[in-house]
């Protein structure tokens, strides 16, 4: 089945068909915190510089800076949706991929239901990397799910000789 953005730009979750049926009935009940539907915490972790700010501003703001910024220690969004009529807030919180702030983000990881773990296309050891993330901290885990993400934050050139990845990817 092909399925559309379940998320309008202007925050409303239109297509109800796509919740879990226990999401639908807890709406219709209006009684969403039996399944903890209010709010959410979403941790996206990762090596330096693979774009994990990027990835959270452009789902947040839908902007894209070219100029880098080291995350220091921790950062967080809060976004705002409506799902099925309920009002439902998403945290989520930016760690920066510096080892020396490993100690500090880990701190801010419990509670989390959901880990993204982002690494940069052009760069294959930030894949590999993604894997020790989850294992140097135990407890991120259990979590309800967990997404892998690239980006192209590095621009190296894919193939020999070939233009720079362009900036949309
Ligand atoms: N071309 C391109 N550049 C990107 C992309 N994503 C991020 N960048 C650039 O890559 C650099 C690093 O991006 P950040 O989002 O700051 O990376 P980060 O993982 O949050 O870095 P730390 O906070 O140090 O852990 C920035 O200069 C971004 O503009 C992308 O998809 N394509």
């Amino acid at each position: 089945m092909p399925l559309g953005p379940p998320v309008s730009r202007d925050r409303q979750c239109f297509l109800s068909t796509l919740l879990s049926w226990q999401v639908s009935a807890a709406c219709q009940r209006r009684n969403t915190g039996t399944v903890g539907l209010k709010l959410s915490k979403v941790v996206v972790v990762g090596d330096l510089y693979v774009g994990k700010t990027s990835l959270i501003h452009r789902f947040c703001k839908n902007v894209f800076d070219r100029d880098y910024k080291a995350t220091i220690g921790v950062d967080f969004e809060i976004e705002r949706f409506e799902i099925a009529g309920i009002p439902y807030s998403l945290q989520i919180w930016d760690t920066a991929g510096q080892e020396k702030f490993k100690c500090i983000a880990s701190a801010y990881y419990r509670g989390a239901q959901v880990i993204i773990t982002a690494f940069d296309l052009t760069d294959v050891q930030t894949l590999e990397h993604t894997r020790q993330w989850l294992e140097d901290y135990p407890c991120l885990l259990p979590v309800d799910g967990e997404h892998f993400v690239g980006s192209c934050a590095g621009q190296h050139p894919l193939v020999p000789g070939t233009p720079h990845v362009p900036s949309k990817c």
